[in-house]
């Protein structure tokens, strides 16, 4: 009926003139499935018996059959084979009859012989070309087959014979007749099963009855078998497999329930909606009728309840053929979605898992829905009106219905004849069964046949429309498509799912986009402010380092000067070794004036026992004088003289005596003196020693002191350099981190800080060292200082020690002058005081220059005596006594400034005065002396 042709057709359309020809066909895959009503969904999809396994030619199934040829209930039929694959006609409209057995109706035709009759199954091995070749000879009642042909399908085909009369009869071939005595059952596995097994699988499948009012299409349909299950018609059974195989949670099953009722669609579950109009798609000739009531079945229950509605919807009547008529077309649509596996489903290149290489985008798994679509019609009885007696508005309702019928005949009759013209249009029930004769669906068609002969003509022409009918084949097609909606729907969860996330992500971004922005900006902050303090730092270092630098000259400087001074101190501590060489020159010298000063005392204690000798002889001569006493009482002035002389010569002794003892004393204190120089010298000399070894120590100590002072300076100049190349470093470090891009300013700010901490802690430890070197330097400064001092006042005490030196020195030598002088003043015998009186005279003549300052009169009066100068006044020589005069006038010039010789001298001038040789010069001296200056 359909006029388009499927593109996606798995199974095409055979060639018309094989079409027109040809025979109904059978497959031998029907037989394995027809020997098991019960079998299940997976044999289906096994290999046809007589396609895989053979033996000598002969299928199994054959050889099983011969076995029981009787069976019928176990005749493979070829309304079995479900597989459409191993079907070699799988599109082709199966068609079956059904003999209604006789009923109460058919009473009034008793007289009526049974016109139909069963023939004995026989099945043929035909080759296919043979078969196509000779189709006319299916028309025979046996065929036989050359066995030798390897490649052959055994056709199990049923034979009805139709009596016309008693002597000629006809005979058909179905896919199927059953005999008045065929169940409910056995009518729907035979019929309709592998029908609604295809549109479980996802194929649009009809079942439809046809046949002669009250032949029982309703009952073969539609009966519900409330009271009797045995009695279930297609309908309940076909529901009940569907619902049993289909799950209600992947699974969608929903029906509606049509009438076509004089050419108008009615809704039997809404018996209010009436004319429902057809729709076609223009682009897939798919027919539906979006206005019919759609029902989601959830039960069996459900389903009879619907199916109870339907029927009481339904337009029935009662006439003369059937007490319960049905006045329309029934059609149950069961709309089947069922979602394919992945495995099962169409062969989808992108997977979820995979990319695709164009877009770069995953691929996404789009499933696939099986859309398909079962239609059980019920079409009201074909009726002869003198017949069924069907008048007034049952006449009109049959002229429709009569009138749909042929529609539908012409156009099998089109599709049969592969006619070009399919006149589909002309009746609503033709539009509606448009897939299921000359489609896409699958059809099986059972005819429904009265047995009695009455009805002959009517039987003939069902039964020939039902040979008709067996010559169309449909392009079946799979009813698969992608399932965008739930793709969609799925697609809509993961967008909303995605968009969550990505909102999520976009907050958790935003969120972690303005915490980086703070802490950019704090880092920016911290590292404007680490830029400022290290550039302050920087510049703070610098100055730091100039300062270093320049007190580092300073230190130099410094360094040099002490060195310098150091040199000087050598230099010093050469010429103080040199003077301690002197010192022992001069100690050998003092040891030689010692023992020259003991050769003095060797001398004076030579003098003391002369003095004594002396004094002896004075004795003597004492002795002497009191005995020339008595002899120069005649002279006496000589005696007086002599007195005089011996008083003076007494006095000089006692002077020299006393001279004596105080050369005695003063070689004593001399040598004392010169002891306690000794010791000094000793000590000095010890104290110069220690003064060297110290200022060696400490020479020692300066040249270590300097020299790790010196490596001090050094290693810190090398710091000092080496902080100023990091520091250039770190500046160009940290030009290059203000290059940076502010993703990275995070980490080196990081380093940055690290570093200025580390340089911060190094400058701290710089300026530490620093510190502590200055400290250093400033104690060594002081220590310096300190030893320059000690220094100073070691200096000053060798001064000290040397004009002491000098001072004794001279103090020994005016000793020994004086020494000298009193060996030289004092006379050894009486021709000796000549010599002293000469020595005197001559000292006299030399005047007090030749004393030099210090032995003026003092001198002159230890070294001569007062009393002998004093006696050289009355000398008889003038000059002498000139002289002796400014001698006393000297020593009273002196002695005026101690008051001390001026009572003496006046009491020896009054003395000399009274002298006749000294008068002319004792009042000259008298006048003299007041202005002497
Ligand atoms: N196979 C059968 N076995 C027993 N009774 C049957 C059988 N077929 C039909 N009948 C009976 O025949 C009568 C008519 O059957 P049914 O109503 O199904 O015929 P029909 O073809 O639907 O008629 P119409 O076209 O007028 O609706 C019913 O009473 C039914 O019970």
């Amino acid at each position: 009926m359909a006029s388009s042709s499927s593109t996606t057709a798995s199974v095409g359309r055979p060639s018309s003139s094989h079409r027109s020809e040809r025979p109904p066909l059978s497959t031998s895959a029907s037989a394995s499935a027809a020997s098991n009503v019960n079998s299940s969904r997976s044999s289906r999809s096994s290999i046809p018996t007589s396609l895989s396994s053979s033996t000598n030619g002969i299928p199994t199934s054959r050889r099983s059959r011969s076995l029981t040829p009787s069976s019928r209930t176990r005749s493979p039929s070829p309304f079995s084979s479900s597989c459409l694959s191993n079907d070699p006609e799988p599109g082709r409209v199966r068609v079956a009859v059904r003999i209604r057995p006789r009923i109460a109706a058919d009473l009034s035709d008793a007289d009526y012989p049974d016109c139909v009759e069963v023939q004995p199954e026989e099945s043929l091995c035909v080759p296919v070309c043979f078969i196509a070749s000779f189709s006319w000879l299916f028309t025979m009642h046996t065929v036989y087959l050359i066995q030798e042909v390897k490649m052959s399908f055994v056709l199990q085909l049923k034979k009805l014979k139709l009596r016309k009369n008693n002597w000629s009869a006809e005979y058909f071939r179905f896919d199927e007749v059953f005999a008045t005595s065929a169940s409910q059952k056995r009518v729907y596995e035979v019929v309709a099963k592998s029908v609604v097994e295809s549109v479980l699988d996802g194929y649009n499948g009809t079942v439809m009855a046809y046949g002669q009012t009250g032949t029982g299409k309703t009952y073969t349909l539609g009966r519900v078998g409330k009271d009797d299950d045995s009695k279930r018609g297609i309908m309940v059974r076909a529901l009940e497999d569907i619902t049993t195989n289909t799950s209600p949670t992947s699974d969608c099953v929903e029906i509606s329930y049509l009438q076509l009722y004089m050419e108008s669609i009615q809704d039997l579950l809404a018996p209010e909606k009436t004319n429902i109009p057809i729709v076609e798609d223009g682009r897939t000739g798919e027919v539906s009728v979006p206005g019919a009531t759609v029902v989601k079945l959830n039960s069996m229950d459900q389903f009879v309840q619907l199916l109870h509605m339907g029927e009481a919807n339904r337009h029935a009547a009662n006439t003369k053929l059937n007490t319960e008529s049905s006045r329309s077309h029934a059609i149950l649509m069961v709309f089947i979605r069922r979602s394919v596996p992945e495995q099962e489903g169409l062969d989808i290149s992108l997977r979820e898992t995979e990319v695709d290489k164009k877009t770069g985008r995953p691929g996404y798994h789009v499933p696939t829905i099986r859309k398909s679509k079962l239609l059980i019609v019920d079409l009201a009885g074909s009726e002869r009106l003198d017949k069924s007696g069907s008048e007034g508005h049952l006449r009109e309702e049959a002229k429709f219905i009569n009138l749909s019928l042929t529609s539908l005949g012409k156009c099998i009759n089109a599709l049969a004849e592969n006619s070009p013209h399919i006149p589909t249009r002309d009746s609503k029930l033709t539009r509606l069964l448009r897939d299921s004769f000359g489609g896409s669906a699958r059809t099986s068609l059972i005819v429904t046949i009265g047995p009695s002969s009455r009805h002959h003509a009517e039987t003939s022409s069902t039964i020939m429309f039902g040979q008709r009918a067996m010559k169309i084949v449909n392009a079946v097609k799979l009813k698969e498509e992608f399932d965008y909606e739930s793709l969609c729907r799925k697609l809509e969860i993961q967008v909303d799912h995605l968009t969550e996330e990505v909102d999520k992500q976009q907050k958790l971004r935003e969120n972690y986009r303005s915490e980086m922005e703070i802490k950019l900006r704090e880092y920016q902050n911290s590292l404007a402010e680490a830029e400022k303090s290290l550039a302050s730092r920087s510049e703070f270092l610098e100055q730091d380092n100039a300062s270093l630098e320049s007190r580092m000259k300073d230190f130099v400087k410094e360094l040099k000067s002490l060195k310098d001074h150091n040199d000087l101190m050598h230099d010093e501590i050469a010429q103080l070794e040199k003077s301690m060489k002197n010192n022992k020159l001069l100690e050998k010298e003092n040891s030689q004036l010692a023992q020259k000063l003991k050769d003095v005392l060797d001398d004076l204690s030579q003098q003391k026992n002369y003095n004594d000798v002396m004094r002896d002889e004075v004795a003597s001569l004492e002795m002497s004088l009191k005995l020339s006493k008595q002899q120069q009482l005649e002279n006496s002035t000589y005696q007086k003289v002599l007195a005089d002389t011996t008083q003076m010569y007494e006095k000089e002794l006692a002077d020299l005596m006393k001279q004596s003892e105080n050369s005695h004393a003063l070689a004593e204190s001399a040598e004392g003196h010169l002891e306690e120089l000794k010791k000094k010298l000793t000590d000095n000399q010890i104290l110069m020693q220690h003064v060297q070894m110290e200022n060696s120590g400490y020479q020692k100590t300066l040249a270590e002191t300097t020299q790790m002072y010196e490596g001090k300076i050094a290693s810190l100049t090398r710091e000092i350099n080496e902080e100023h190349a990091r520091y250039i470093d770190a500046q160009e470090q940290l030009n290059i981190l203000r290059k940076l891009s502010s993703g990275q300013q995070n980490s080196v700010q990081i380093e940055e800080q690290k570093e200025i901490r580390e340089l911060k802690s190094r400058l701290q430890e710089m300026h530490q060292v620093h510190e502590a070197t200055g400290n250093e330097l400033q104690s060594l400064k002081k220590e310096h200082n300190d030893l320059e001092a000690e220094k100073g006042r070691l200096n000053d005490e060798i001064h000290t020690l040397r004009q002491a030196l000098k001072v004794e020195e001279m103090r020994r030598k005016a000793a020994e002058n004086d020494l000298v002088n009193i060996k030289k003043v004092v006379p050894e015998s009486e021709d000796g005081f000549e010599e002293k009186r000469s020595y005197t005279k001559e000292k006299l003549n030399r005047g007090p220059s030749s004393f030099g300052q210090r032995s003026s009169i003092a001198k002159i009066c230890e070294e001569v005596g007062l009393q002998k100068i004093l006696s050289l006044l009355t000398c008889e020589e003038l000059d002498v006594q000139i002289h002796a005069v400014k001698v006393v006038a000297n020593l009273a010039a002196e002695a005026t400034k101690r008051g001390l010789f001026m009572k003496g001298v006046w009491m020896h001038c009054s003395c000399c005065c009274s002298h006749q040789r000294i008068q002319p010069y004792s009042g000259w001296l008298l006048v003299l002396l007041p202005i002497w200056p």
